[in-house]
């Protein structure tokens, strides 16, 4: 089977977001944990390569996106999909630009467009503004976060310093008119040299219009949900057949480790539930993994019934973050809570654990390579942009999912069980 669409994601949780909403579908997607090491083998017609660049420096950033490029190209891509977060996380260095130009060069195309938007998560773009649920991104908890606090909510001021061409926006009452306007609005913009385009986006509705718009465009860069009406596009155009479906999913050991890195406001709300049901839990806190490493919490988890499902959380309020930061440095506390997560991960399946739940996309980045997992194919959805995915890890098969910080319902712990439990 050749590729029809490309996608490349930023980080690993962005990936499986991105997947999750490719396989709504019903057509075989897979996931890839960083470029593969050998040509294309067996491609899906929709191929998903997960970087860990969200905070990476610009030339590394761009290095790895562009052999990201070349292997999708390779399995046959001609349309491409760069997906960055939904709340446009990256550092004051920013790399989101600096990417979608090199891939705009290398395809040889003058024109993107730039739409994080996904409303069913509370993502909206309005004038060129980003909103979560009713806050500005600014005013959103987003302006607390560990490694991007988001500080400004105009797309187009945080794109510009980022690019060396000329940003422009379609706004919402262009795309409100439906596709053929949204065309006609990118092809004015195309005149005067405007080769990033934000484009708004308050409703699923307005996605499917941007989306039939720009479904011939060589690269479109975006949250996960603009991709989401890209199947059902491209097998209405004959790209792929009617009778491609994805396989059925493989039975997986019963042991369940939760491991919890992102201290979003929804991660922590949904460890305290989950505390709250009585199930085991041990926090790590990065001083004390400073100063004693990773034992205590391998002891702790060696103890526990994997059939209750313990929890490992670094998962904290932005005080306490702070606190941390200010011993250690951001990256390094990071590093270290990270680095304590993938031993436990690892720790856990060696003890029989055959489901892994990963919340925190920086924290799924660790866990996915100290699992050594290469592959996800991806199954059913637990919350929106949350799927479970199917992958081999040390010759066991194990299912996986990879939570954003901001993901899924209070309950997301106990509902992903659920999920996998359901026949
Ligand atoms: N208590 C803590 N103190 C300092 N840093 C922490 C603490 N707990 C977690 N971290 C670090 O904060 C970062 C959280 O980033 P991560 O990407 O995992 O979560 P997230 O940003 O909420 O998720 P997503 O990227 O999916 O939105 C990680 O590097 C993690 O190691
Ligand atoms: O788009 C989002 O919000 C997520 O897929 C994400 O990128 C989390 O890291």
């Amino acid at each position: 089977m050749t590729t029809v669409l490309g996608c490349i994601a930023d980080d690993f949780t962005g990936a499986t977001d991105l997947a999750g909403l490719l396989a709504r579908s019903g057509m075989p997607v897979s996931l890839r944990i960083g470029v593969p090491d050998g040509p294309p083998a067996d491609p899906s017609p929709f191929e998903v390569i997960a970087l860990k660049s969200r905070t990476a420096p610009v030339a590394q950033a761009v290095a790895e996106t562009r052999a990201a490029l070349a292997w999708l190209r390779a399995a046959g891509a001609r349309r491409f999909y760069w997906k960055y977060c939904s709340t446009f996380d990256s550092t004051p260095e920013g790399n989101i630009g600096p990417v979608a130009e090199a891939l705009m060069a290398d395809l040889g195309t003058d024109q993107t467009i730039y739409c994080p938007a996904f409303p069913e998560n509370g993502r909206s773009i309005f004038m060129g503004h980003l909103f979560v649920g009713r806050q500005p991104l600014h005013e959103s908890p987003m302006k607390d976060h560990p490694l991007t606090p988001m500080r400004d909510s105009n797309l187009m001021r945080l794109l510009g310093p980022q690019v060396t061409r000329p940003v422009g926006l379609v706004d919402r009452l262009c795309v409100a008119q439906g596709p053929g306007a949204i065309r006609a609005a990118l092809a004015d913009l195309r005149g005067q040299g405007v080769a990033h385009v934000v484009v708004d986006a308050v409703a699923p509705e307005d996605l499917d219009s941007i989306a039939a718009a720009c479904r011939d465009m060589p690269l479109q860069t975006g949250g996960s949900a603009l991709a989401m009406p890209l199947p059902g596009l491209y097998r209405a155009d004959g790209l792929v057949a009617a009778d491609v479906r994805a396989a059925a999913r493989p039975a997986v050991a019963q042991g369940t480790v939760i491991l919890s890195g992102s201290c979003s406001a929804m991660s922590n709300a949904q460890v305290a539930a989950y505390l709250d049901t009585g199930a085991p839990g041990f926090r790590l806190d990065p001083l004390a993994l400073a100063e004693t490493g990773v034992a205590p919490a391998l002891s702790w988890l060696a103890a526990q019934d994997l059939g209750r499902a313990p929890l490992v959380y670094a998962t904290a309020e932005p005080a306490r973050v702070k606190a941390a930061q200010a011993r250690l440095g951001a990256a390094r506390a990071g590093e270290i809570v990270e680095q304590a997560l993938a031993a436990c991960a690892v720790a856990a399946r060696d003890a029989g654990a055959g489901r892994v739940i990963v919340a925190g996309g920086e924290t799924s980045g660790a866990v996915t390579q100290a699992l050594g997992v290469d592959r996800l194919d991806i199954g059913a959805e637990i919350a929106p942009g949350v799927p479970w995915t199917y992958c081999t890890s040390a010759g066991r098969q194990i299912a996986l999912t990879l939570k954003s910080g901001n993901f899924g319902q209070r309950d997301f712990f106990t509902d992903a069980q659920r999920v996998l439990d359901r026949p």
